[in-house]
């Protein structure tokens, strides 16, 4: 098959721009005539500096970051982010208690510091999950392994509410939130449920805003495809091999009083009060202060991911504005698409919900439900059109909407979809 006549729906890795795959390939054999591949050149160097910086600012530029946060370029995907998440937001807590502790007594010794902070570990330390589909349920399972079940609060859990399925979010007021908890951590988008946030949560405006509460936000879905409100957040993050490039960096957005914070944290305090200390590799004071460099990271994933914002930046003079309505309009085609065959389709997550990013549907065409899904991957894969499984651990269908996806792609989807509803 040839790559123009596939149209990939993966939900990741996505598919990418093939202009910037072209670029990339060049810029892979031979970089701006030094006769040395992108890919070879050292991280430490300048031409390696050059392209991290360009790549940030124009992320920044593309997002609206406001001057107040600070972008980093890690490693570890979204999973190591849900460490990450955990390490640090429990060095800010630390810091914040103990700076708060000599403040009322500054002539303190160790050992009753130490004591106090012991206290205030058993009766507030509390990071909370708001638990609304497979990714965000993850992130709180390894915030379990790491600290243990006492310090992890799970605020909402939208399985109780849709007979033990994801796809519905709880009313704001029905979720039990810790007194102060250390963090408050949600999945924007849940690629696997096809669950997306409508809009920020209410309850969770201005929390952020004096870093005793560390909002964090998950963005891997739907990032470059959607306005950030990012002063509501501490901590935003996402991986790149959806919007923004290949597999292999991983992108944190992150107040820089934060990391000012973290900065002054002592990682042997909050050894000996018995909590875990951010290994190097996922500590963002060290990140921020090497700009990203502190060990080798792949210029070339990130060569890549400035190429698409390149791109981006110049298709949409309104920047993520213009990004926003197309993914809506490519979104709102498809769902009305499904909507319109009843009988033939079924959409899993509640309407209230439903992501613009992550389709996820089953087909019940003629009551047997495997089959007519299997007869509807073997139609698309006839008409070029891949990637449509859904996630192994629920099965059904998904069409991931990301940007890469242009309206001529999901026109091409929205016709077959026609078609297979109205064959015999
Ligand atoms: O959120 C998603 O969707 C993802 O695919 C995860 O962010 C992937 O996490 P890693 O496999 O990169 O750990
Ligand atoms: N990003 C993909 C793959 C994740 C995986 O299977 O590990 C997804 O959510 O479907």
């Amino acid at each position: 098959m040839k790559r123009e006549d596939v149209v990939y729906f993966g939900a990741g890795p996505a598919g990418l721009p093939t202009d910037v795959l072209t670029t990339a390939a060049s810029a892979l054999l031979n970089y701006q005539e030094t006769g040395l591949g992108v890919a070879e050149h050292s991280h430490r160097s300048t031409l390696a500096a050059d392209i991290v910086n360009t790549m940030k600012a124009d992320l920044a530029e593309f997002l609206e970051i406001p001057p107040s946060h600070d972008v980093l370029i890690m490693q570890g995907g979204g999973s190591g982010q849900f460490d990450a998440t955990v390490y640090n937001s429990v060095l800010v807590w630390v810091e914040t208690q103990r700076q708060k502790i000599v403040r009322a007594n500054p002539s303190i010794n160790e050992e009753d510091l130490i004591k106090q902070l012991q206290q205030k570990v058993q009766s507030d330390l509390r990071l909370d999950y708001l638990v609304t589909g497979s990714w965000s349920l993850k992130a709180n399972q390894e915030a379990v392994r790491l600290l243990g079940p006492t310090h992890v609060n799970v605020a909402t859990d939208s399985r109780k509410l849709n007979d033990g399925k994801f796809g519905k979010i709880a009313d704001e007021s029905t979720w039990q939130l810790s007194d102060k908890p250390a963090m408050i951590y949600l999945c924007e988008n849940e690629t696997v449920d096809g669950v997306e946030w409508p809009s920020f949560p209410k309850t969770l405006e201005s929390r952020a805003s004096d870093d005793q509460t560390l909002v964090v936000g998950d963005f891997s879905s739907t990032i470059l495809s959607r306005r950030i409100p990012f002063d509501q957040f501490s901590i935003v993050y996402f991986g790149a091999q959806k919007n923004l490039g290949l597999p292999g960096i991983t992108v944190v957005v992150i107040k820089k009083s934060l990391l000012s914070i973290l900065s002054q944290g002592k990682p042997d305090l909050a050894r000996k009060i018995g909590l875990p200390v951010p290994p190097t590799i996922l500590d963002y004071a060290v990140a921020a202060k090497n700009n990203s460099l502190y060990n080798t990271l792949s210029i070339f994933d990130v060569f890549v991911a400035g190429q698409v914002l390149k791109k981006l930046l110049a298709t949409f003079p309104d920047k993520v504005r213009g990004q926003e309505a197309l993914s809506g309009k490519k979104a709102a085609l498809l769902y009305g698409v499904l909507d319109s065959y009843p009988e033939v389709y079924k959409v899993v997550p509640d309407e209230s919900v439903r992501s613009r990013m992550n389709l996820c549907f089953r087909v019940t065409k003629g009551g047997n439900v495997d089959e007519a899904e299997r007869a509807f991957i073997r139609g698309a894969t006839e008409r070029g059109l891949l990637g449509l499984k859904g996630h192994r651990s629920v099965g059904g269908i998904r069409v991931s909407n990301y940007n890469v996806v242009d309206e001529a792609g999901a026109q091409k989807l929205a016709t077959y979809l026609k078609d297979f509803a109205t064959s015999p």
